[in-house]
């Protein structure tokens, strides 16, 4: 590796973000007992409401820098701030976006233009318009700055990376289908488990978010729409032009009556009201013997790309999931019909962690 020092900012210091800022510890501590190994300065930690930074690029101590960051008087910075502020490091910089938000990703190509690398878990800007995936690459191809997203799809299972290599050494993919959220998992892993009665759904659902599956607001994950999110990804690193996560069928599972409250708060209160509804659903697919997941599925030749219930036998690997665990399963022409299948957590701070900090590993190596 050539370049001396890399300059690292990190926006998103909750349960995926604290767990890289531990991660990114020690990969500093390992690296700086290789002479050859470049210097990792972390410059910049932001929350939404709050700043760590040094105007002279000075590197922040990387212990407790989450509570020290809780700690900080300083006002966050707007994103052209920060792009102008990494911009203007004196080596290389990387963006790790540890946030969920729409407004962070929209502003990838600026930085990706301005050669700053981006690792990411954040899905928004992979799954947003399709103009604003040709941006994203465009930008990463003329300024050579790289951009990794391995945690938006099965956390820090390899799938992204595996579907990439399937199609760059010329596989064709015909199928993707599985499990693709740790959330839904675990809900109908302990709400309809193949053996037993299993808890209550609203119960589970609070126990999702308590485990740090959920997105930050859990009806993203009930309205279908991180899996949703998670297709479009795949379904156009597979070659599809998906317009949008809403641009194809998905099933939600917020009750009618809570499509409008106003927080994630509010409506993990009033779930309980609703618990018959899911119980209904399950009790249909008992009497055929099944049990009812939530699944996802991608046909590259018939473009179709759907997400939604189904039942299975319990015998099915689908049904018989464990915890967070996704599986998912590529059909290719090379692979014939035992489809390549990778199968772990698909949530959880750590897990996710480990995605973004092996992507910053292969951009450090690319640099
Ligand atoms: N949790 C998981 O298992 C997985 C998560 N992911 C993805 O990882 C990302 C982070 O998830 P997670 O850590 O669980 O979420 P959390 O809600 O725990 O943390 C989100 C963090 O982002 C900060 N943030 C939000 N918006 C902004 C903004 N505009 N500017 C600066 N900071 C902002 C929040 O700050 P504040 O608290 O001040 O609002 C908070 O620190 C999400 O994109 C999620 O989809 C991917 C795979 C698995
Ligand atoms: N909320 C998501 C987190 C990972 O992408 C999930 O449950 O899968
Ligand atoms: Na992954």
């Amino acid at each position: 590796m050539a370049v001396k020092e890399v300059y690292i900012a990190v926006i998103g210091a909750g349960g995926v973000g604290k767990a890289f800022l531990s991660q990114l510890e020690s990969l500093s501590t390992r690296l700086s007992r290789t002479p050859s190994s470049p210097k990792l300065s972390l410059i910049l930690l932001s929350s939404s409401k709050k700043v760590l930074y040094t105007h002279k690029y000075t590197a922040l101590s990387l212990g407790n820098t989450a509570s020290s960051l809780a700690q900080s008087a300083q006002e966050p910075l707007s994103l052209p701030q920060i792009i102008e502020y990494l911009a203007a490091a004196p080596s290389k910089a990387v963006l790790v976006d540890n946030t969920s938000s729409q407004d962070v990703a929209n502003q990838y190509p600026a930085f990706l233009a301005k050669g700053i690398s981006i690792v990411t878990p954040n899905k928004k800007a992979f799954s947003g318009t399709f103009k604003l995936w040709q941006e994203i690459f465009g930008a990463a191809s003329t300024s050579g700055a790289k951009v990794y997203h391995e945690s938006s799809v099965g956390a820090g299972l390899p799938v992204i990376s595996t579907l990439k290599e399937l199609v760059d050494t010329g596989d064709e993919v015909t199928r993707i289908e599985g499990v693709f959220s740790g959330t839904m998992s675990f809900l109908f892993n302990s709400f309809a488990p193949t053996e037993g009665s299993g808890g209550k759904w609203s119960a589970e659902v609070k126990k999702a978010k308590e485990l740090g599956y959920t997105e930050p607001d859990p009806r993203d994950d009930l309205n279908g729409l991180d899996v949703a999110r998670k297709l479009t990804i795949l379904a156009r690193l597979a070659g599809l032009e998906v317009a949008s996560p809403t641009s194809f069928p998905v099933q939600s599972l917020i009750p009618k009556e809570l499509e409008s409250v106003s927080s994630g708060d509010e409506f993990i209160e009033n779930l309980p009201k609703f618990d018959s509804q899911m119980e209904e659903t399950k009790a249909a697919a008992e009497k055929e013997g099944k049990v009812v997941r939530f699944v996802g599925s991608i046909d590259v030749g018939k473009k179709e790309v759907k997400v939604g219930l189904e039942k299975f036998d319990r015998s099915h690997p689908i049904a018989s999931l464990k915890g967070s665990d996704n599986i998912i399963s590529f059909y290719t022409k090379r692979y014939g019909t035992n489809p390549l299948i990778i199968q772990g957590a698909g949530a959880g701070g750590e897990v996710t962690a480990m995605g973004v900090t092996g992507d910053l590993i292969k951009v450090l190596e690319r640099l």
